[in-house]
């Protein structure tokens, strides 16, 4: 078994991106602008906005964060955005999720340009990304993906089922395995809350993803001798013995899986910090598709 080490592929993601940034700037350029808006003060959200600042500060990103208050109207929130949409000084735009329960996020997704929409959840970028255009991709399944293929993991013609049918991470995960693609051309299954046979549909993967959010569902017999396991789970569960009072735990039963597979991620340090590697790529992206950028 080898662990896929995400805390070392997105240094290394980070650093590709921190030299062509560099370059833009030491060559008169200005350097690519992420905005994040963080609404409220959910704990977890808070965690991932400052890394996301953080990994734009030490890959020479500008960020620009804006934090509104639990109970700021959707209106007021759809007007932040539009004001980023019309500024040209910045390229990509991220929402936090998830939102409050009086806002509609559904209609706070729909309302980002789909130019600088580097978490790839606008329709539009779904809509390309279901039919094999250029696009933003999601940030975790494009982790995911540049993770397999730093650790020369092929995919095409595997048996790959992904567990959980988010619009963030399970459905673009399925369409970017089963794309005709580097990445792709593997025979895909989504399994959900109503899939009879899960436990055994699992146990067929040569690649298995688990991205339902519910600690340790993943348990031995549910996975297949060689495969490779991706644990996409971060819940946060009490930890009194913890600094923290908590800590992270993934979807799937580690100390039980591991030993049954050729690779897999651990959680915290898996895919989590791949996500953001992800959402780097996508803000560099924005920068040449929105600033006039050319080779
Ligand atoms: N607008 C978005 N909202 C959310 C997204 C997203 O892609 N866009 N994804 C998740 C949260 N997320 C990024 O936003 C995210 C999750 C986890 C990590 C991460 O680095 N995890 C670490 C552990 C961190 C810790 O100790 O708490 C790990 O797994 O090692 C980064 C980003 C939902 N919302």
């Amino acid at each position: 078994m080898e662990l896929l080490d995400g805390k070392k592929v997105a240094a290394s993601v980070k650093e590709t991106i921190k030299q062509e940034v560099d370059e833009l700037v030491k060559n008169g350029k200005r350097a690519p602008h992420l905005a994040v808006i963080l609404v409220g003060n959910n704990g977890a959200s808070e965690t991932y906005v400052a890394s996301k600042q953080r990994s734009c500060a030490e890959t020479g990103i500008t960020s620009t964060l804006v934090k509104l208050e639990a109970d700021v109207s959707e209106e007021a929130l759809l007007n932040e955005i539009r004001q980023i949409n019309d500024n040209p000084e910045i390229d990509g735009l991220l929402v936090q999720l998830p939102l409050p329960k009086h806002i509609n996020e559904q209609q706070v997704i729909e309302s980002i340009h789909p130019l600088k929409d580097v978490d790839g959840f606008h329709p539009v970028s779904a809509g390309n990304l279901m039919q094999g255009y250029p696009t933003f991709i999601p940030a975790t399944p494009f982790g995911v993906v540049m993770m397999l293929q730093h650790y020369n993991i092929t995919t095409a013609g595997k048996r790959a089922v992904v567990v959980g049918r988010s619009n963030i991470v399970g459905r673009p995960m399925s369409v970017l395995l089963s794309s005709n693609t580097d990445y792709g051309n593997a025979t895909v299954t989504i399994c959900h809350s109503r899939t009879k046979d899960l436990e055994k549909i699992c146990a067929e993967a040569d690649i298995l993803v688990a991205a339902l959010g519910k600690p340790g569902f993943v348990k031995a017999h549910m996975v297949k001798e060689g495969a490779v396991v991706i644990d996409v789970g971060i819940t946060r569960v009490e930890d009194a013995g913890s600094k923290r009072g908590f800590r992270i735990k993934g979807d799937v039963d580690f100390a039980a899986v591991a030993p049954k597979t050729s690779y897999i991620t651990p959680v915290p340090g898996g895919v989590g910090l791949m996500t953001i590697a992800g959402l780097l790529k996508n803000t560099l992206a924005a920068y040449k598709l929105n600033s006039g950028y050319t080779s």
